[in-house]
């Protein structure tokens, strides 16, 4: 599967790079904001329109030819930049800034505004599936048990709301290249929605990790 690459990145250029595309992403995400909630005239509208076409030309005189993929440098720093949850480049992600232990538990508290809502005022069910993905996915790496997403499972307690949340997740139990996680997304009133999901470390992986074919052994983390 294509997409991992290694690079050369130093620590110094990757926190250059951190500090030059986090403040610009960021600024993408209020224009996200601002574009479902603006009330302007149409002639503002119009003209806001001109000159973001302007800006999406001037940006696309140099790009990549596909997705950002995930890189890492030789010490084995993950970028997954244009991930869609966690992406420091995806104005898409809100982003989830997770906490990670090596026993498999991750969390972490966010933020989820106008652009992710479902129901009024509500986080949009599609959107909670993606972020417990993302954190069952994370729990089953920082645990050194990493695969792909084979089943999920969610059971919407309750309404989500707009606004300040946190989710959490850990490993449940594992088998050879199978991990169990689960995990839950609460507001201040507690759990909204729980998942379950399995994660198979798939064929191409276990052929790096295990050219002998003895998938028994803990398989390596492509964790950050
Ligand atoms: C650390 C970084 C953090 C990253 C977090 C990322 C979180 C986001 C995760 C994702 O969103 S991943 C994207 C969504 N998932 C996919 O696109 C997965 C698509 N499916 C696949 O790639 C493959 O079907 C899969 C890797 C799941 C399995 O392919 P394999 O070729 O490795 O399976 P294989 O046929 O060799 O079967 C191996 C075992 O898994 C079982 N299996 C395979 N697919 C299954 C399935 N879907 N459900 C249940 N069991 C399954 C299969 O029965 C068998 O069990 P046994 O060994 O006990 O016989």
């Amino acid at each position: 599967m294509g997409g991992f690459q290694q690079d050369e990145m130093t620590p110094e250029q990757i926190e250059h790079e951190v500090g030059l595309y986090g403040p610009f992403t960021e600024v993408v995400r209020e224009l996200v904001d601002a574009t479902i909630r603006t009330e302007v005239d149409d002639d503002e509208i119009r003209a806001v329109q001109a000159e973001l076409e302007d800006i999406v030309a001037r940006l696309r005189r140099s790009q990549l030819d596909g997705p950002y993929g995930v890189r890492f440098n030789a010490t084995g720093h993950g970028r997954p930049w244009g991930n869609s949850v966690v992406g420091l480049r995806n104005a898409i992600a809100p982003p989830l800034a997770i906490e990670r232990e090596s026993t498999g538990r991750v969390r972490c508290e966010f933020h989820l505004g106008a652009a992710y809502e479902g129901p009024p005022s509500l986080v949009h069910g599609g959107v909670s599936a993606l972020i417990l993905d993302q954190m069952l996915g994370e729990a089953a790496g920082a645990g050194g048990r990493p695969g792909m997403t084979a089943t999920l499972t969610l059971h919407y307690r309750r309404a989500t709301p707009l606004g300040d949340l946190r989710a959490e997740a850990w490993i449940e139990r594992t088998e050879g290249i199978k991990t169990w996680a689960h995990g839950r997304i609460e507001d201040a009133e507690g759990v909204t929605v729980e998942a379950e999901g399995l994660f198979i470390l798939p064929r191409w992986a276990r052929e790096l990790a295990f050219p002998t074919g003895d998938a028994a052994e803990t398989p390596p983390s492509y964790a950050e």
